[in-house]
């Protein structure tokens, strides 16, 4: 049975309108809702700025002279968008109604590769390619998605599927077969575009089509081209045209110069974009980029601005996809095939998961030593990832791994490493039979490292849905995996977050005391007491940005973490020491007399937080004052934790392009 709601006037309404999550749980299978037919929202907000008179302050939106600027550097990065301008007046006079149909799928029967063939779904070619690499059949999500991508071209297409069940060539099959179908049409033309949130992903799903272009020579014509940054600009243009492939695999920010510079000439006749990690690219920092690449290739589009068809793929989707269904899809009609069971956890259910319950980070450090000293002693070819909060406590914890664990082979992975190395890392933990890669979030989606048999993390993850894409780089492609997160009591908000929204249980848990002679062991690795404060503060940097959105109490993780210092180096008394009130203000606590209970508090920084102090204990508001720094969800307090949500977003989820460029200011600093 199917239910159909028709809501007119999409943006009153979308305030009203149960997430998705809430309308699988509900039932509905088919939802209709209105909106503005003609253009999409953010070229509608062109034409109100145009009208009303953008300035440069205006973030992320077109300006007079139809160019792009983003936030706070809106010349430098001015963007000439390459769409025609239009006549605003003649924009509001039409609705349109976008359907997202959820098929009910009941009593399923197999769909084999040998079928999609026989039933003329997918060219012989293809089916040579994908049946030489020796699948015993196709996943779930490849069974789902392969045939209604290709059968109906109307529709744009969300797809749910659980980490490491095959969804790059869930819709790596449906790009090549309508490239083989389109062969004659514009055979020089890029038709089809991938959008990724990290450059190493975009790279491994250009592995992943040269797989079938290997596994067919007849299929290499249908070229392939990565375009991310970290690489030679010049050089990336030199090769479009070149090769000129039909298939570019892309990060957001190199993209958009791409498009901007070459646009015209190789994007007119894109039929196909695909956003993996599709939840990822819709949040800060990604979605202005999203909707501006989406407005372009409409604009340039030869065939009509609601040509191209949008896929979105995820292992993580809720309601957030509305919000991108709105404004980057075309099509009226939207298929959202839906792998999970609306009861069912997102994460991979032969991932067997564990808890270890510390008193402080550094005791979180401890247990991840004697966890890792454990595992590879007893198990052969032991494979790990271990992730951590920031850049600086990643390379703080390869250190001591490396020396630790002797001559296990430990890499060390996140954003400020260049991209020929990172790229080099990549390979080589892949190949690699045994070892352990510790890294920041910028692993934690979509890279596909094989036979990883247990991921580790330490402390909480930069979001809650990336819980469960790290623990999705083990049990991948049928294998199974365990996970173990090592958290402090006051991270423990995590957990009770994950089973309030995303229904994970972690069943084993433990609690974990170290030994005097672990302490003595990490105090002598420990080089510098520089390094070890600088460390830390990245850490409440992070937790700074993130704890709201992970359910943690600010305070008493603050205080955990800057706890350990005096841990680390075995002296209890010990206090990280701040130099000046220009540190405090960097770390967002110049306002938080909490600041002089964690750090050891030297010049000015000091005589700040004396006159703080007394100001507070003067003013009869002091309750209200004091609280106005921490509340998360205070106007003001907030202010600057968003300021460092984004700079710890871009520290450990390692964006790329030219975001990097734009924190540049912050980056060097951690
Ligand atoms: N039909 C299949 N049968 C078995 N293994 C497969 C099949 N299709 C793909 N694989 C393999 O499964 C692994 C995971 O695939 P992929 O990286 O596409 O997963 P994913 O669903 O995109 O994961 P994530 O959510 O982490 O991005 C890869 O090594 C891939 O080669």
């Amino acid at each position: 049975m199917t239910t159909t709601m028709m809501l007119r006037n999409a943006g009153f309404m979308k305030s009203r309108l149960p997430g998705f999550a809430e309308l699988v749980k509900s039932g509905l299978s088919v939802v209709t809702v209105s909106r503005n037919y003609q253009i999409s929202s953010n070229l509608k907000r062109e034409f109100q700025y145009n009208r009303n008179g953008a300035t440069g302050r205006d973030k992320g939106y077109y300006s007079r002279d139809n160019s792009h600027s983003f936030g706070r550097h809106g010349g430098r990065f001015a963007r000439k968008a390459p769409v025609e301008d239009k006549d605003p007046d003649s924009l509001d006079a039409k609705n349109f109604t976008k359907v997202v149909v959820m098929p009910k799928l009941e009593n399923e029967v197999e769909v084999t590769l040998d079928q999609l063939k026989d039933e003329n779904i997918i060219d012989t070619m293809l089916h040579l390619s994908i049946s030489r690499m020796g699948f015993p059949n196709l996943t779930a999500v490849q069974q789902k998605t392969i045939k209604p991508i290709l059968e109906n071209e109307d529709r744009d297409v969300i797809a749910r599927a659980k980490t490491g069940t095959g969804k790059t060539f869930a819709f790596l099959i449906p790009l090549f077969e309508h490239l083989i179908r389109t062969r004659r049409e514009s055979p020089d033309m890029v038709k089809a575009v991938v959008l990724a949130p990290t450059r190493d992903l975009a790279l491994q799903i250009e592995q992943e089509v040269h797989k079938i272009h290997s596994n067919n020579y007849a299929l290499k014509k249908f070229g392939c081209m990565s375009v991310v940054g970290g690489t030679k600009f010049g050089q990336s243009l030199f090769q479009l045209k070149k090769t000129r492939p039909n298939i570019i695999i892309a990060t957001p920010g190199r993209f958009i110069a791409t498009v901007e510079a070459v646009g015209a000439e190789y994007f007119k006749h894109v039929d196909f974009k695909v956003l993996d990690e599709a939840d990822r690219l819709l949040e800060i920092g990604f979605k202005d980029d999203l909707e501006y690449i989406s407005t372009s290739l409409n604009g340039l589009n030869d065939v009509g601005k609601d040509h191209i068809r949008t896929l979105l793929f995820s292992a993580t989707l809720d309601e957030k996809v509305q919000t991108l269904a709105d404004d980057v899809m075309n099509k009226s009609e939207c298929l959202f095939l839906d792998t999970v069971d609306k009861n069912e956890p997102e994460s991979h259910e032969k991932i067997e998961q564990s808890l270890v319950v510390s008193q402080n980070f550094a005791e979180s450090t401890y247990a991840v030593i004697d966890h890792l000293l454990k595992q590879t002693k007893n198990v052969p070819n032991y494979k790990a990832i271990l992730f951590t909060p920031t850049i600086k406590a990643t390379k703080f914890l390869s250190n001591l791994l490396k020396k630790s664990l002797h001559r296990y082979p430990v890499y060390e992975f996140h954003g400020k490493i260049d991209q020929a190395k990172r790229t080099r890392i990549v390979g080589s933990f892949k190949g690699a039979p045994a070892g352990l890669l510790v890294c920041t979030d910028v692993g934690a989606r979509g890279m596909d490292f094989p036979n990883v048999t247990e991921v580790l993390q330490l402390g909480v993850p930069s979001e809650l849905s990336n819980y469960v894409h790290r623990i999705g780089r083990t049990a991948r492609g049928g294998k199974e995996g365990a996970s173990v997160i090592f958290l402090s009591d006051s991270e423990l908000g995590l957990i009770e977050n994950l089973e309030k929204e995303k229904n994970i249980s972690i069943e084993n848990k433990s609690n974990y005391e170290p030994s005097s002679e672990i302490m003595e062991n990490v105090e002598k690795l420990i080089e510098s007491e520089e390094e070890l404060a600088d460390v830390l503060i990245s850490v409440i940097s992070f937790y700074r940005g993130n704890s709201s959105v992970l359910g943690l109490d600010e305070n008493k993780a603050f205080m955990s973490i800057a706890s350990s210092y005096g841990t680390f180096l075995k002296d209890p008394t010990q206090k990280i020491p701040i130099y000046n009130k220009g540190m405090l203000e960097k770390i967002g606590l110049v306002n938080n007399t909490i600041s002089s209970e964690m750090f050891d508090l030297k010049g000015d920084a000091s005589d700040h937080m004396e006159r703080l102090a007394m100001s507070r204990s003067r003013s009869p508001n002091r309750k209200f004052s004091r609280n106005k720094s921490f509340n998360p969800s205070n106007k003001y307090g907030n202010y600057k934790s968003n300021n460092y949500r984004n700079f710890n977003n871009r520290d450990s989820r390692g964006e790329e392009d030219y975001q990097y460029k734009r924190s540049n200011r912050f980056r060097e600093r951690f």
